[in-house]
């Protein structure tokens, strides 16, 4: 793990707001060639003296032709105070396509390079400003869809997951240490009873705490990409209504003709505080139209992979062997099973539906007539908070590369625990002790390998 000089970094220059017309755009620069950089672009005060942390009015000529390109705003920063720790330069320019790439371009004519994806940020880790998880929650953050996810993320960013890993690893060292001394100084005859009686305590409670930590995990990726939730049930039911009803606009096409969703559509919406990501699929039946065939195939898969499913039944008509179908298909699956069409003379056979549900609660909807909805709303709150955990403060685990090395230290210490029950020799423990140390630290990069940052950083915005 090689940890490079600042001198050894070029000077990067990226757009950092998204493509396309805005009111304004910001061209952002890094390295230590930053000032020299904008120095030769910038009609103005001289950038070289202003004060750090300033922004500064000006315009950008093109050294070459001395033709200006745009008024601009400039904020100079030097390091290491500095997202990057190093000296950074923004540009606010007019937010138009063509003056934000023409600065752009007269930057990496007069000495920076485009940056990679995520490099400003990988930067940012390299100096040591942020460890990995708080680099990655930057990216969840941007991609957080729901307050929740938001809060989530910015936890991360703030270090509480960090912190937790590190404390975990300082205890894995400090009983490594201690079995150390003990070996090299033993006070007592029986030294391997005492070391394995150490390693055992240790490895014992940091695996407790890794495996409460990946209790969260699952909450986390729902925190995190919202609790997937498939709407079925046969045609005409009503599923897009309830889906438009719960987004409050009208996103699916609701008509009167059976089979009108063909495919499946994903929306993300809160619901009293809980993420969703609704799913509205193609109604299930058995039929030969081609187009309608595949959604039916893509509603079975979407009922695979949903953490909750609400199944529609029409109220207003007998129950149909595609609506048995469904319920056998949902049972075992987190579901709410609704009544829909109640403003509708009723012909369901309420007997054999209450038998196919067994104990579950019905709810009974007309979306329609608006009717029943609240109660929907209130039993989705209902369902998901039950047994999770509402503070918002916990660290959540929603990253599955942190799940994955989380399982392979929690691995590794039980490797310890085997081994000392099988009368593994102590410094056989003692390395798979260190395996654990450092699967942890792969998470915060305290140890990682160059392969690993550039499959990271390459899933950030350009700019970032
Ligand atoms: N214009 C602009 N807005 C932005 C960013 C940016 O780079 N530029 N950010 C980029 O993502 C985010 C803000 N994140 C930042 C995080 C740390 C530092 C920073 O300079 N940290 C220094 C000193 C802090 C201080 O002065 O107290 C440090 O930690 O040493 C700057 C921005 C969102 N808004
Ligand atoms: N009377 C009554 N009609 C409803 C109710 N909910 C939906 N509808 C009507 O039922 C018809 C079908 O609604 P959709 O939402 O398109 O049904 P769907 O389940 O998405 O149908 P497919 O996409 O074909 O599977 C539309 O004419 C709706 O206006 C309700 O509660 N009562
Ligand atoms: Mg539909």
């Amino acid at each position: 793990m090689a940890v490079m000089q600042t001198t050894e970094y070029d000077t990067i220059a990226a757009i950092s707001t998204p493509p396309g017309e805005g009111a304004i755009s910001i061209v952002r620069m890094s390295g230590e060639e930053s000032l020299k950089v904008i120095a030769k672009i910038f009609k103005g005060k001289n950038l070289q003296d202003v004060r750090t942390h300033t922004i500064n009015y000006g315009h950008i000529v093109d050294p070459e032709t001395n033709e200006e390109i745009d008024e601009v705003m400039v904020s100079v920063m030097r390091g290491p105070k500095t997202f990057t720790r190093e000296d950074i330069i923004e540009i606010n320019c007019h937010g138009g396509i063509v003056p934000t790439n023409k600065i752009l371009q007269l930057l990496l004519q007069n000495g920076a390079r485009l940056a990679e994806p995520g490099e400003f940020t990988k930067r940012a880790f390299l100096h040591g400003r942020i460890d990995l998880t708080q680099a990655e929650s930057v990216m969840d953050l941007i991609r957080a869809k729901t307050d929740r996810s938001m809060k989530v993320a910015l936890n991360q960013l703030d270090g509480n997951l960090s912190k937790l890993i590190k404390n975990l690893r300082q205890d894995i060292l400090d009983t490594l240490a201690q079995v150390e001394v003990n070996i090299d100084y033993p006070e007592y005859d029986d030294v391997e009873t005492m070391t394995t009686k150490i390693l055992k305590e240790k490895a014992t409670e940091v695996k407790a705490q890794i495996e409460e930590l990946l209790r969260t995990a699952n909450q986390g990726k729902i925190m995190r990409d919202g609790l997937a939730t498939a709407i079925v049930g046969r045609p005409n039911v009503g599923k897009s209504s309830l889906l438009n009803y719960l987004l409050h606009e009208d996103k699916a096409i609701v008509t009167d003709v059976a089979g009108t969703t063909r495919d499946v559509i994903e929306e993300y919406v809160n619901i009293r505080d809980v993420p969703l990501k609704l799913v509205d699929t193609a109604g299930i039946r058995d039929t030969e139209d081609k187009v309608e065939k595949i959604g039916v195939e893509r509603s079975r898969k979407a009922i695979e992979k949903a953490d909750l499913v609400m199944v529609l039944l029409n109220a207003s008509e007998a129950l149909t062997s595609e609506d048995r179908r469904l319920l056998e298909l949902t049972q075992g699956k987190k579901r709410i099973v609704i009544l829909n069409k109640t403003d509708l003379p009723r012909k369901i056979d309420m007997t054999e539906v209450k038998q196919l549900v067994g104990g579950e609660e019905l709810l009974s909807t007309s979306v329609l007539k608006n009717d029943g909805l609240d109660e929907l709303e209130e039993q989705i709150a209902k369902m998901f908070f039950n047994g999770i955990e509402n503070s918002q403060t916990t660290v959540m685990l929603t990253n599955s590369r942190h799940i994955a090395l989380l399982h392979r230290a929690k691995d590794s210490l039980q490797s310890v625990l085997d081994g000392i029950e099988s009368g593994m020799p102590v410094d056989l423990c003692q390395i798979d002790m260190t395996d654990a140390w450092d699967d942890l630290g792969e998470i915060t990069g305290d140890s990682y390998q160059d392969e690993l940052l550039d499959q990271l950083f390459s899933q950030f915005c350009l700019g970032k």
